[in-house]
């Protein structure tokens, strides 16, 4: 596959939900995934109670600031770059400075929510392992309408972009099941991005998940004013 950039991004933009979100299968390699999943620490994850989590390069300070150091070269060389030549981080403040390592085992997920104001607002999430549906629903309801939601199928090694009304207007979140059923053209919505449509078809329209690994890269807004002197800006 031809590298996406900036002028082919257009072409990966999933049609429905809310602008804008783009969805670009086989963004990493089989080598490239091994190669991060190979190098997750195994004595840095925090147990919560539906998923395992690591935050790189530090956790935030209660009041969402980044004391910046540089994200480790096995989770940014190739990804970050790949990433930056997209373009969609060119107005950010510092380009992608953070990243959280979700690791879901089958039957755990993670209950609708919101990014919030802590990033500036796209998220880049490079899936590994194992395929997952994300569930993305509206914000506003009105008392007689149900929230529209989305099905978003995530296969390892993709890259799903969440920017614009998507990212401020819609939850997101991962229902805690053992296998994704009903996966059709009709009911997900980047069906005609999917690297490989055919293999949930020939599974009768479901997917039985394995260990799913998500690696979240944003850019914190705030940054410690002395972390900011040394590091500068990264991209
Ligand atoms: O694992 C995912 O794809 C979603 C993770 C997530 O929503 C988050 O870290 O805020
Ligand atoms: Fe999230």
């Amino acid at each position: 596959m031809q590298p996406v950039t900036a002028d082919t991004l257009h072409l990966y933009r999933i049609d429905d939900p809310p602008n804008q979100m783009y969805y670009i299968p086989k963004f990493i390699t089989e080598g490239e995934e091994t190669r991060v999943v190979n190098n997750i620490p195994s004595n840095r994850w925090q147990s919560l109670s539906k998923r395992r989590l690591q935050v790189l390069p530090t956790a935030l300070t209660p009041n969402n600031t980044l004391i910046a150091a540089p994200l480790p070269v096995w989770l940014t060389d190739p990804i970050v770059g790949r990433i930056a030549n997209l373009g969609v981080f060119d107005g950010a403040p510092h380009g992608i400075n953070h990243c959280l390592i979700n690791e879901y085992n089958p039957g755990q997920g993670i209950m609708p929510h919101e990014d919030g104001t802590a990033y500036y607002p796209i998220v880049a999430t490079v899936s590994l392992c194992s395929t997952i549906v994300l569930d993305v629903t509206g914000k506003r309801t009105y008392d007689d309408e149900a929230p529209k939601r989305w099905r978003v199928v995530q296969e390892p090694r993709s890259l799903l972009l969440t920017a614009g009304s998507a990212y401020t207007d819609t939850l997101h979140g991962i229902a805690e099941v053992t296998e994704d059923v009903d996966l059709r053209a009709d009911t997900v919505v980047n069906w005609t991005l999917l690297g490989d449509s055919d293999k949930l078809v020939k599974n009768g329209d479901r997917n039985r998940r394995g260990t799913r690994i998500s690696l979240t890269y944003r850019d914190v807004n705030k940054v410690s004013a002395l972390s900011s002197k040394i590091f500068g800006k990264a991209r």
